[in-house]
């Protein structure tokens, strides 16, 4: 009895103890705060990441918040159509131009090229390396400009995405009957004529940016819808543009998934705090151009994981740095199919064999303009980064 009873305290004890070191752990923890600092090169979505961490464990965003971001969809409109006309010129697509009636024989012998989700690595402390995928599961929305459109799943998008690829594929027959139609119009001296040239002409002439309480002028508005209804120009670049008239309406207000798709380079670090179960973190959105990374190393100081994002659709563009430089290169090493299974399984192995301290690193494929998906990968960092703060303690 005695014996009996003595165990028990003693257990109860134990106990007690074990949960005073959780204490602790957890008080530690909130006085420390928990620091993630978001590294990558440019555009590969860090500061996407930070807009989907304020809608998930933020206040969201205000109407103050939804204002700027105004600014920001409109003068990203402006911007993309002026990219996508010249587009049409380097790609050499002449307005009016109508795929379906180039043969498509040789496009579907083609391979289709990877699509392009981004991928996630975690560096952790110490231990194993993991992967996860999200990038299938099925998205409550899908993604246009500004992504307010309809229905579907990332995965029926990832195969529109791999399908436009193809469409602009140079080497393929629709292609070439492009360019043949332009050079014909160019050599008649025809090529710049007619209505959707003269609304390129309006919009090439205006201004890029859009003023805070300003819409995007009517002449300018007028002259994008004239160009995006071009058969030539929804061949050349056929996702963005979906949502114009929503965007151009005087009552335009940006959705969560405008504010996800808008684009800024950051050019000044920001740390944003959340409250994620009690616990204090404190996230670092740094700029990726290079410019931007001589500003990275104050900031590795203390931290307890980095969430280092790399765009993988990437390989094959060049940096806005010197618009030169690929971004990637080619992998001379890679002999596997040109498909997205193989050439994801090979990024992640790049980024591994990296790993010359044995820091424990996690592998998440992902959309970062997903919020669904987004959700379920944070939810593993945070469990990962709580689980190693109480193995410190000794837990
Ligand atoms: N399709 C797709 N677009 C993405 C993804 N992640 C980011 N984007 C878009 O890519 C653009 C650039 O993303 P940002 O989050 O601004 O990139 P960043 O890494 O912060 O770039 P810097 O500030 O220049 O270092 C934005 O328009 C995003 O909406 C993704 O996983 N898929
Ligand atoms: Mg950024």
């Amino acid at each position: 009895m005695g014996t009996c009873a003595s165990a028990e305290s003693a257990a109860a004890a134990a106990a007690s103890k074990d949960i005073d070191k959780q204490l602790k752990a957890e008080m530690k923890a909130i006085e420390q705060n928990i620091k993630l600092l978001l590294l990558g090169a440019g555009e590969t979505g860090k500061s996407t990441v930070l807009k989907q961490i304020k809608l998930i464990h933020g206040t969201g965003y205000s109407d103050e918040d939804r204002a700027a971001y105004k600014v920001t969809v409109l003068t990203n409109v402006i911007t993309s159509v002026k990219t996508l006309l010249h587009a049409m010129d380097t790609l050499k697509i002449p307005f009016g131009f109508d795929p379906t009636s180039a043969t498509i024989e040789e496009t579907r012998d083609n391979p289709l090229p990877p699509p392009s989700p981004f991928l996630t690595v975690e560096k952790m402390d110490d231990g194993d390396a993991q992967y996860h995928t999200s990038y299938c599961e099925e998205s409550e929305d899908d993604i246009g400009v500004g992504g307010g459109g309809g229905g579907g799943s990332s995965c029926n998008r990832q195969k529109k995405e791999a399908v436009e690829g193809q469409l602009q594929h140079k080497d393929d027959s629709v292609a070439r009957a492009a360019a043949s139609a332009y050079k014909i119009l160019l050599e008649s001296e025809t090529l710049h004529t007619g209505p959707v040239a003269q609304a390129a002409e309006v919009v090439n002439t205006s201004a890029i940016g859009v003023i805070a309480g300003k819409l995007i002028p009517k002449e300018v508005a007028d002259a994008i819808s004239v160009i995006w209804k071009d058969i030539g120009v929804q061949y050349c670049f056929r996702r963005f543009l979906n949502d114009l008239c929503r965007i151009c309406n005087e009552s335009f207000v940006p959705t969560d998934q405008d504010i996800l798709n808008s684009r800024i380079m950051t050019t000044t670090i920001t740390e944003t705090r959340f409250k994620i179960e009690g616990i204090i973190f404190r996230v670092f959105d740094v700029g990726g151009q290079r410019s931007e990374r001589k500003k990275w190393a104050p900031y590795f100081d203390d931290i307890n994981a980095i969430i280092y994002l790399v765009a993988i659709n990437s390989y094959d563009q060049i940096c806005f740095e010197d618009n030169s430089t690929n971004r990637t290169d080619y992998f001379p090493t890679y002999e596997g199919p040109n498909d997205y299974d193989n050439g994801s399984e090979y990024f992640a192995t790049r980024f591994l064999s990296l790993n010359k301290y044995e820091k424990k690193i996690y592998v998440h494929f992902t959309w970062a303009t997903d919020t669904k998906q987004i959700k379920t990968v944070l939810a593993i960092v945070n469990q990962i980064i709580l689980r190693s703060n109480l193995v410190e303690a000794g837990l």
